[in-house]
């Protein structure tokens, strides 16, 4: 038999928040089905937890509960060990002492592998065991395995979606109830859609480690978080919404994955910013927690990816899906699809990214003001698409969307603009993505 189990599948699960009480649930729930699709049962071992005692959203037996999560994951019966936790440490701890110990590992840690992927895939490799990660991007949509499998024989050229679904709730409610920032802030946070931190969605820092994690897959290089340009919704006014309303656009926090053709070969770029994009936009129909991800390959054209992006039974959905891979992987004795990095790209910075902008600016209602605006972009080389101007008085609504440019020069003039005396104010500056230019 060489290493092929003959007994049960031993599951250690850490964590039993909102996750991972899912996981219990779904382990038990769907025992019969589980071991018929496995080819052997699969059993809780333990259930790693920081407190014993307190009530959870699942029951668990207490002979499986315990606070040693390291004495759990290097136990000889667990095989497969799945991380819930979240954070860097001591999850990255636990996971490669699960490694070096023989267990496969599942885990939905997205700021983890985003921080030090290429250290957990390493150990994984050296170990000869799995390492999966689907719940980590998009909740419940399969995403990464596509990516990693389904399009290898392919070249992807950009990945573009919707990744946070505590932002788009966040945006949706204002955009469709006018709710304020924190009101809806609070809602999402308890339908467990948020981090255990906000601040990580709030400031779009989980969603750059999904674009980090995005990238590296699809372009076959490595993409950290800290490669992503990032900028979150905490300064998306309820002006900036009735902006894009006014313009029959929605705003939307994006990640945007691109290779980039240049003359010294392909490079990679990846950034995450709210940005309008017009209502009759597929994206602009992904509501509450919803995510979805475009991705764009030479042979295959533009793929839609589609589904729950965060709650606890949706990620769960993800997580369970690995951990049937990487049962039949550990009964079989082998081991799944790993990453690729051969490509080795150069990642390009946010400034030589190509964007468009969209801007609002108060001016003084007087002749000469729109050329001197206009006069403020083809300085810096950037074109304007349409310009509204509206009246008030002594002042003056000017509405700018400019035609594709880098966002280096797009700045540029965004900074002129603020220093010229007639510009009383620029009261909202946002990219724009779907448009026609
Ligand atoms: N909630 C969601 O919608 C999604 C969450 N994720 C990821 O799943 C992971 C878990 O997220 P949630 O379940 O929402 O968080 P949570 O905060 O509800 O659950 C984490 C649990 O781990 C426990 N914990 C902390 N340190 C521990 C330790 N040393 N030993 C044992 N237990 C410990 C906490 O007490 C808590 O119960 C995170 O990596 C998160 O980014 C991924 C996709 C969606
Ligand atoms: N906090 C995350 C959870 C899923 O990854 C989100 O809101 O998307
Ligand atoms: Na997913």
């Amino acid at each position: 038999m060489n290493g092929v189990m003959d007994r049960p599948v031993r599951v250690a699960l850490l964590g039993c928040g909102v996750v991972g009480s899912q996981v219990v649930r779904l382990i038990r729930d769907q025992a019969d089905d589980l071991a018929a699709r496995v080819g052997a049962p699969v059993e809780l071992a333990g259930v790693a937890v920081r407190r014993l005692g307190l009530r959870r959203d699942v029951e668990v037996p207490e002979e499986l509960l315990t606070t040693d999560a390291l004495g759990l994951v290097t136990r000889d019966d667990v095989d497969l060990v799945v991380e819930v936790i979240g954070g860097i440490e001591p999850a990255r701890g636990l996971i490669l002492a699960a490694l070096e110990h023989g267990a496969s590992v599942v885990t939905a840690n997205k700021a983890l592998l985003a921080e030090d992927g290429p250290t957990l895939y390493a150990a994984a490799a050296a170990a000869d065991r799995d390492l999966f990660y689907e719940a980590a991007v998009a909740g419940a949509i399969p995403i990464l395995r596509p990516l990693r499998e389904s399009l290898a024989g392919d070249r992807v050229t950009r990945v573009l979606g919707i990744v946070n679904g505590t932002t788009n709730f966040i945006l949706d409610r204002m955009d469709t109830l006018g709710s304020g920032f924190s009101e809806a802030l609070d809602e999402a946070q308890q339908l467990g859609y948020a981090e255990a931190d906000p601040t990580a969605d709030v400031e779009g820092f989980d969603a750059a480690a999904k674009a980090a994690i995005l990238a590296s897959l699809a372009f076959h290089t490595r993409v950290a978080a800290l490669d992503v340009h990032r900028e979150g919704i905490a300064e998306v006014t309820a002006s900036d919404v009735a902006s894009a309303r006014e313009m029959d656009s929605v705003v939307k926090l994006l990640a945007i994955c691109e290779l980039i053709e240049g003359p010294d070969g392909p490079s990679v770029a990846a950034r995450v910013h709210p940005a309008m994009i017009p209502r009759s936009h597929p994206l602009a129909n992904v509501r509450e927690a919803y995510n979805a991800v475009f991705v764009e390959s030479q042979a295959a054209g533009q793929l839609m990816f589609y589904g729950p992006g965060a709650g606890g039974a949706p990620t769960a959905s993800a997580v369970l899906g690995d951990l049937v891979t990487a049962a039949r992987n550990r009964l079989a004795d082998v081991r799944g699809a790993g990453e690729s990095s051969y490509a080795d790209l150069p990642v390009l910075t946010m400034g030589q990214t190509q964007t468009r902008y969209h801007l609002q600016l108060d001016v003084d209602d007087k002749a000469g003001v729109l050329a001197a605006v206009a006069q403020a972009f083809s300085e810096h080389g950037v074109s304007i698409q349409t310009v509204r101007q509206e009246g008030r008085g002594d002042d003056a609504q000017l509405v700018v969307v400019s035609h594709t440019a880098s966002d280096a020069d797009l700045g540029a003039v965004v900074e002129e603009l603020r220093a010229m005396a007639y510009v009383r104010e620029v009261s909202s500056v946002m990219r724009v993505e779907g448009a026609a230019e």
